[in-house]
């Protein structure tokens, strides 16, 4: 079946680290998805001409580089291994997610008394990053065989393959269950937006536009709130450098309490316990913090 050009096309993973999170998002953005089956690698929004491709995750910047999806979404770890072997690259990334947050990290055997990076010269390192490795490699002046891998990579040292490996890490379990830890940094990841770089007409420029501004929104308000408090209209300036990332909040003066104002704002990065401690310090009181359900800047 050809794909309807009157639709666009969005590459997501089919099954793994990011799948739930991007379906959640996008329903989060207002869309109603329904999905053939488990089996099915295609599902369409009956409320958006918008279908998606569920896919294997390192296949989406080649989809989304020849145009056959407009739009993809991907760790950053795999764009930048495919755009590392690409110097052609046809792909822009828009938007951060704000998911599958990892670091791509070499590790050595918990054994060995690791203690400098030079240790890794004339090694064997497994990894499926092949490209980012070198890049991290040559600017360290490290001269080191890769052996590339596909997955199981922390298998490598027990098998023999490697002595070394350079994977994703998040919470370090896989590390600590495979007798390694942690040596070297070598990339931080999180899940992005990708869009093509290939000509779109305008009418699905359109539609491409439209769901990246929802979905904008629905990042925006995952980490904001919406703040309420009142305070004496003297301590408004210490209180609005403490209200993180709010823009102009709007200050009411409050009836019968001459000298005292309430100031609403939409703070629009995260909101602490210290962050209440401090604006109470500053002379805050009855302070109300809110969720935010949409927003369209
Ligand atoms: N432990 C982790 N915590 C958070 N994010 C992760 C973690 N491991 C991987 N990721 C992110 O999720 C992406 C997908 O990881 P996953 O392990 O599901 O991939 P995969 O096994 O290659 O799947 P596929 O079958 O699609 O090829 C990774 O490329 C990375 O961006
Ligand atoms: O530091 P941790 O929290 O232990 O996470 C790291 C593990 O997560 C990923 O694999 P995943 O579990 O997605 O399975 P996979 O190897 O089958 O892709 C990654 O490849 C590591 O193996
Ligand atoms: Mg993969």
């Amino acid at each position: 079946m050809s794909p309807d050009r009157n639709r666009i096309h969005l590459a997501v993973q089919k099954s793994g680290r990011l799948s739930e999170e991007s379906l959640s998002l996008l329903k989060g953005a207002g869309l109603r998805l329904s999905r053939g089956g488990k089996s099915s690698l295609s599902a369409r929004a009956d409320n958006y001409p918008l279908d998606l491709m569920l896919v294997r995750d390192d296949d989406i910047p080649t989809f989304v580089a020849d145009g056959v999806c407009e739009l993809g979404i991907v760790g950053q770890n795999v764009l930048e291994e495919y755009a590392l072997g690409q110097p052609d690259r046809r792909i822009e990334e828009v938007a951060r997610l704000g998911f599958g947050r990892c670091s791509l990290k070499i590790a050595a055997p918990d054994s060995l008394n690791f203690f400098k990076l030079k240790m890794l010269e004339g090694q064997r390192i497994a990894t499926s990053y092949p490209n980012i490795l070198r890049r991290f490699l040559d600017t360290q002046g490290i001269s080191a065989d890769i052996v590339t891998m596909r997955g199981a990579v922390e298998l490598a040292p027990r098998l023999g393959i490697a002595r070394f490996i350079c994977d994703l890490v998040s919470t370090g379990a896989t590390l600590d269950a495979n007798g390694l830890a942690p040596v070297a940094d070598v990339f931080d990841s999180e899940a992005v937006m990708i869009r093509t770089l290939k000509p779109v007409d305008a009418p699905h420029r359109a539609k491409m536009d439209g769901l990246l501004t929802r979905i904008g929104g629905v990042i925006a308000t995952q980490e904001s709130k919406y703040i309420v408090l009142n305070a004496p209209e003297s301590a408004l300036p210490a209180i609005s450098k403490i209200l993180p990332g709010a823009e102009a909040p709007t200050v009411v003066p409050l009836v019968g309490r001459p000298g005292q104002v309430a100031v609403q704002a939409v703070c629009q990065e995260s909101v602490f316990w210290e962050t209440l401690e401090r604006l109470k310090g500053a002379g805050a009181s009855a302070i109300l913090v809110m969720p935010i359900e949409k927003m369209m800047m």
